[in-house]
């Protein structure tokens, strides 16, 4: 094997175990932000891991160019350096990683040109290689033998957590009880809990994440740990099904922090507990988004050829900044920043990029949904339907190029696909459309305590998931709400001043009127009442102040991802805090 080809592998896996070092080394210190609450240092810790990998794709790249001077670094010295690669990685604790590593380097390389799998990763090399690379237990088993408090207990004094409790007992009980509420109690006397070695840390929880073994079959268990601002633990409640931990799980919440040397082995883990999810969602969940974009890009391959399904345009009233299409049967919608934009989009495409990359980067709080960009993204043209062509044709003409059978889009995001609210609204039930406003102006709500203003606030900006839940899409126009200034609309003058098409008050751009939003949120007097009864919050600028004060005196609001009449203080008045 020539030494140059070894230097140019050793390289690449040597800066993947620097990257994947300083991921652990952050994740790791998840605990200590938790305990001493440094809500602060939790975002700055969550957005400095998103950035850690690009940074070191980036060095990696730099070395080998350095490397590569006196010698020539083409894509045929490449495929060889893959084979090197690849006789590198059995035994190697986070092969898939690596991998995906060695991708990026490569696209980095040759900017996203050749990409086949002969040089890079397209597939995994050691697809089977992931069932069995478990160095160490993942779990640990409790058996309920006839006690299931005093296993509770064992088990909770077990967790690495060096806070107190705040009233253990009590949380005992209201674990006990929900659980006594939810399975037949012969079964919970011989259960057993198989409980992750580490926790999950996201915003200001600590989550116990384990399998309830019972005679009956497997159940998922959740406990989120809080603690009190005095520096108390308590769990705020406990989540038995499937559908709450796939929520819990969601693709529009922040990645939690959970330490997974043999990430592969974590994720074959929680697939019993998540079946719902595919492996790339598992990994984006547990943070390591650029492999889950490896895994979502290899969703989307066995998709194609498991299917005869065209490309389509997206249901639902066209993007004016976005080209948005998908294929029927896949669960994800591709976007693409049009050429050139409505005349009343005052932004520009890197602004566009730009708020793209904050919403990646923010906590999400399970209102936004997470996105992934790939560049240089080829589709076969026969698979795309005329109407899309034309569409294309007319509206990312610029990041075309054809090259063969394939249609080459130079940028675009894969997002999931969701129903756009405003398609939902129209075909809903009395009931499914108050629940669908209930959960519209929550997660306008939620965004504004994260520190989000959605912009354009209108319903085909959101989509509902398969839980019900909704989420916002269109980032083009949001901002942080301490940039903005929430007024009321001053007096009329005249009473022909309020008939007048244009505001006869004076308008900058920061400004925002909470009150006119009913022009174009209520124009349906269904949903207008609705509005008017769940959330008259959202009309009234002092709502809006208020949540901006709270921002700027550096409250970090918390998020949960359950409903809060789960939690066990709203659950019954004994359990009362
Ligand atoms: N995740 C998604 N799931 C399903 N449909 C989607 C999704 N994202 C976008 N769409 C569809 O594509 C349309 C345009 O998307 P989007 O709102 O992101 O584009 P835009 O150009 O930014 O819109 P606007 O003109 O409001 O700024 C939406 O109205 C919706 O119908």
């Amino acid at each position: 094997m020539p030494p140059f080809d070894l230097l140019i592998a050793q390289t690449i896996l040597q800066g993947f175990d620097a990257q994947y070092g300083r991921f652990l080394e952050i994740t790791a210190g998840a605990q200590q932000r938790f305990e001493q609450a440094d809500w602060q240092g939790i975002q700055q810790a969550m957005k400095a891991r998103i950035h850690l990998y690009d940074h070191h794709v980036g060095l990696v790249t730099a070395q080998l160019r350095c490397i590569a001077r006196q010698h020539e670094l083409d894509q045929v010295v490449m495929q060889r350096v893959k084979r090197i690669y690849t006789d590198l990685l059995p035994d190697y604790p986070r092969f898939e990683i690596a991998e995906s590593f060695y991708n990026s380097v490569y696209c980095r390389l040759f900017g996203h040109q050749a990409m086949t799998d002969d040089r890079l990763f397209i597939f995994s090399s050691q697809p089977e290689q992931r069932f069995h690379s478990q160095s160490r237990p993942l779990s640990k088993c409790w058996q309920v033998r006839d006690d299931l408090p005093a296993m509770l207990s064992r088990m909770l004094d077990d967790l690495p957590l060096r806070l107190p409790w705040q009233n253990k007992t009590r949380d005992i009980a209201s674990v006990n009880a929900h659980l006594r509420e939810n399975f037949p109690a012969s079964e919970l006397q011989q259960a057993e809990l198989e409980v992750f070695n580490e926790l999950f840390y996201r915003n200001k929880a600590a989550w116990l994440v384990a399998k309830l073994h019972l005679a009956s079959g497997s159940f998922v268990f959740l406990l989120p740990i809080h603690r009190t601002d005095q520096g108390e633990l308590f769990i705020d409640t406990c989540l038995t099904r499937r559908r709450e931990a796939s929520i819990v799980f969601g693709f529009a919440r922040a990645y939690f922090m959970v330490y997974a040397p043999e990430p592969a082995a974590l994720v074959d883990w929680l697939r019993d507990i998540l079946p719902g999810k595919t492996t790339a969602e598992l990994y984006m969940a547990i943070g390591c988004q650029k492999h889950g974009k490896t895994e979502s890009y290899r969703e989307y391959l066995r998709h194609l050829t498991a299917s005869d399904d065209a490309f389509i345009l997206a249901p639902g009233v066209p993007g004016m900044v976005m080209l948005v299409f998908t294929l029927p049967g896949f669960d994800r919608v591709f976007k693409v920043i049009k050429d050139r934009f409505a005349p009343q989009k005052e932004v520009t495409e890197a602004q566009v990029r730009q708020c793209y990359m904050r919403v990646k980067e923010h906590d999400r709080v399970g209102r936004m949904a997470d996105t992934q960009e790939f560049e240089f993204f080829a589709l076969e043209r026969e698979r795309i339907s005329p109407q899309l062509m034309a569409a294309m044709q007319r509206d990312i003409a610029d990041k075309l190029s054809v090259s063969g059978r394939w249609l080459i889009i130079r940028h675009l995001y894969i997002e999931r696909k969701m129903i756009p609210l405003n398609l939902w609204l129209e075909q809903a039930n009395d009931q499914q459309r108050h629940d669908a406003i209930e959960e519209y102006g929550n997660a306008i709500k939620q965004l504004a305590a994260a520190d989000i203003f959605p912009g354009d606030m209108l319903f085909k900006n959101f989509g509902v998931t398969r839980h019900g839940r909704v989420v916002f899409y269109d980032y083009d126009e949001i901002s942080t709400m301490t940039e903005l200034h929430f007024r009321q609309v001053p007096a009329a003058r005249y009473p022909e001043d309020e008939l007048s098409a244009e505001p006869w008050y004076s308008v900058a751009p920061e400004d925002v009127f909470p009150e006119t939003f009913r022009h174009y949120l209520c124009a349906d007097k269904r949903l207008g009442s609705l509005l008017e009864n769940q959330h008259p919050e959202l009309f009234d600028p002092g709502w809006w102040q208020h949540i901006q004060q709270r921002l700027r005196d550096g409250h970090i609001e918390d998020v949960f991802a359950y409903r809060r009449r789960q939690r066990f203080c709203n659950r019954s008045s004994s359990n009362a805090r």
